[in-house]
């Protein structure tokens, strides 16, 4: 996951390829509560694991559920209708799907609850939810804007509970509540057949289908007569079936289907394969592929499989009816930009109760690429974006994952705008490695790249590592490269001498380098402290300085070149490796402060260092660095120079963040 301040998307170019999609948040907190509602044991395959099931998860442990993992197998033990703790404050973030359905079966169980969320969740309407619950007998309070949790639950008289006349629920706000009613009230019908009957036109239908779907699971038909009346039968007991497979998320799917309709095909690639979803889904979203085909994609599909790729092009305008799809439609709102006309999504006033006002939100930044919108309550239009009219834009994402996903696709713009998309972290509500997936299959013209070259002890490492930290990009310590191919010389019983140049080059092209968290592995060993030794250091200078070495290892330093970027720490960066690199940053100290770090460094390691000493072989090495015929250690012409001797740690890094950020396109936000 980026848990960076912002990630910058350069220009996507084209996409292809297969992915795999997290499992489906609306199923797996629908089954985890089913099965903590169950007695006995249920292992659950492919559980989503993000923010929404977390506090779902949380909450169960919270209420006495015993859950163990096992890969990627959960087991929970149910509750067989009988919390343990009959006391708990519940946390739920901002998990409609858990806030929603957890206050009906709390509110049954018996007990004293509190629920909470985050503050957006305080301001996203229960109201219809609690109303039919206390026309029930439940007692539940507000403990703060009435119609909105925060929620205190109060022990029901179950013995008492209205149920000789239907529990009627309004169902034109959210169809949560109805889900949530239709999950917990097997709870009540013991002994009666318990009736539901929805006040206004139902939204989101497809949702209430995978509630009943996944209720008759564990055992329980519910008899429906349209939208308007629900029956859960006398009798009705929670059954675990055991075993259940959780397919993957078909909102998050929409992403990639949008993606394979308007990227470019890349070579040898046949559009985007998406695994875990397919034609048999449950999941209402899955007709997102409809919108998507009459856009003009091309989608084939089989039970767990979807295969799209780029059709009409530019993609066609639609008129559509999102009712049924809410999550979905977002996506559509951005391959709007691509299409042939105006696109119109109706029937989407939900949206303004989600995880933010998306109506707005959407408006607001479809506006910052250039787009012209138009919205109502209920509506939005979406102009296209032609090109030559796109603007380079820093995405507001209001912590609304689906605004982050959907306006990655605005990367393919035909202008090659980048994309700065802020807060990106957001995604973790329902697909924490969005972004590390999307990456896995488009490719950009130019990955950009940051150069921090600087003579020895010039603490360009901190500073590059940090850098790439805080950018979320890839890191390259080539200086690494050369003490693993140092180590790897003497490991093969050679000296690093012109002697053995083609015998240590073979040796470098082949290094079996990995970095792994900070270590450095070496063919599975661990490396990271044997490199780092002043020996170690001297023969990293003598191989860098062969230059059948150096070309065997341009190569390898080039394929570190990957989205969303990359930060590169060395002494040739700019000047050989990556000569295009669109910001260089030559970092020095004096010779004097160098020292002085180095001395403290390996002090404090317990390593005895005379300072002296240091400051000799540290000038010496910057002599013969600077002096090799081969990409001698100099500036790049175009590289910033930053002499840190007075510098702190942060202030450097804030200085390069800052070149950065006017080396982008973007407005400051
Ligand atoms: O029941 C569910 O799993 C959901 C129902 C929908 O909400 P509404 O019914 O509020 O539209 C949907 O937007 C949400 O992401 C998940
Ligand atoms: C509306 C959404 O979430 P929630 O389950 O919190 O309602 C969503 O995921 O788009």
């Amino acid at each position: 996951m980026y848990a960076t301040e912002f990630l910058d998307l350069p220009a996507l170019a084209g996409a292809g390829g297969t992915v795999r999609l997290p499992g489906s948040k609306s199923i797996s907190n629908r089954v985890l509560l089913l099965a903590a509602l169950a007695s006995g044991t249920t292992e659950i395959h492919d559980l989503l694991d993000s923010d929404d099931t977390r506090v779902m998860l949380e909450s169960l442990a919270q209420l006495g559920c015993t859950l163990s993992r096992d890969g990627a197998v959960l087991r929970i033990e149910g509750l067989g209708g009988q919390v343990k703790q009959r006391q708990a404050d519940l946390f739920l973030g901002n998990a409609g799907t858990a806030m929603r359905p957890l206050t009906a079966a709390l509110a049954l169980l018996g007990g004293d609850f509190q629920l909470r969320g985050v503050p957006r969740m305080h301001e996203r309407p229960i109201g219809d939810l609690v109303d039919a619950l206390v026309q029930l007998g439940c007692p539940i309070d507000y403990l703060g804007n009435p119609g909105y949790p925060p929620l205190r639950i109060r022990p029901a008289q179950v013995s008492a509970l209205q149920l000789d006349t239907p529990i009627r629920v309004r169902g034109d706000v959210s169809s949560q509540f109805l889900t949530a009613l239709l999950l917990a009230l097997p709870l009540a019908a013991g002994n009666r057949d318990v009736v539901i009957e929805v006040v206004g036109e139902l939204i989101s239908k497809p949702y209430i289908e995978i509630t009943l779907n996944l209720l008759a699971r564990f055992g329980i038909q519910v008899q429906r007569e349209e939208w308007r009346r629900f029956t859960i039968p006398q009798g009705s007991r929670y059954v675990t079936p055991g075993r259940i497979h959780v397919e993957a998320d078909a909102s998050s799917a929409s992403y990639f289907i949008g993606l394979g309709a308007l990227a470019a095909p890349l070579p040898g690639a046949n559009g985007i394969r998406i695994e875990g979803v397919g034609s048999d889904s449950i999941q209402g979203d899955i007709r997102f592929i409809d919108a998507a085909r009459q856009m003009g994609a091309q989608v084939d599909s089989g039970p767990n499989w979807l295969d799209v790729r780029r059709g009409a092009w530019p993609l066609k305008a639609i008129d559509l009816d999102c009712n049924a799809i809410p999550d979905a439609a977002m996506t559509l709102a951005v391959m709007a930009l691509y299409a042939d006309g105006p696109c119109r999504l109706r029937n989407i006033a939900s949206w303004r109760v989600k995880e933010t006002d998306r109506i707005d939100a959407m408006e607001a930044e479809l506006h910052k690429l250039g787009a012209t919108v138009e919205s109502g309550p209920d509506f939005i239009v979406v102009h296209p974006l032609p090109a030559g009219q796109w603007t380079p834009a820093a995405i507001h994402t209001y912590d609304d994952h689906r605004v982050a996903m959907c306006f990655s696709l605005a990367a393919f713009n035909p202008d090659r705008r980048p994309v700065r998309i802020l807060d990106p972290k957001c995604v973790a509500k329902t697909f924490p490695d969005y972004f590390e997936t999307l990456f896995s299959v488009v490719a950009a013209d130019e990955v950009p790249v940051l150069c921090v070259d600087g003579p020895t002890a010039s603490g360009k490492g901190t500073l590059a590592a940090e850098l790439a930290l805080r950018l979320g990009y890839h890191y390259l310590d080539s200086g690494t490269l050369y003490r693993v191919a140092g180590l790897a010389t003497r490991r093969a019983g050679l000296e690093p001498e012109p002697a053995h140049e083609a015998a240590i080059a073979d040796l470098a092209r082949a290094l079996p380098l990995c970095f792994d968290a900070g270590r450095v592995l070496l063919a599975d060993e661990d490396v990271t402290d044997a490199i780092r030794t002043e020996a170690a250091g001297m023969d990293a200078s003598r191989v860098s300085a062969l230059p059948a070495v150096r070309t065997a290892l341009t190569e390898l330093q080039h394929s570190f070149r990957r989205l969303p970027g990359l930060v590169a720490d060395g002494r040739d960066m700019g000047t050989v490796i990556f000569p295009d690199a669109p910001l260089k940053v030559y970092l020095t100290a004096s010779a004097e402060h160098r020292a002085e770090r180095r001395h403290k460094q390996l002090i404090s390691k317990g390593i005895p260092a005379i300072l002296a000493d240091l400051r000799a072989d540290l000038e010496a090495r910057d002599a013969r660095d600077s002096n090799r015929s081969v990409a001698p250690l100099k500036p790049a012409q175009d590289a910033r120079l930053l002499d840190n001797s007075f510098l702190s740690i942060d202030q450097s890094v804030e200085q390069v963040l800052d070149w950065w950020r006017q080396a982008q396109p973007f407005e400051t936000h």
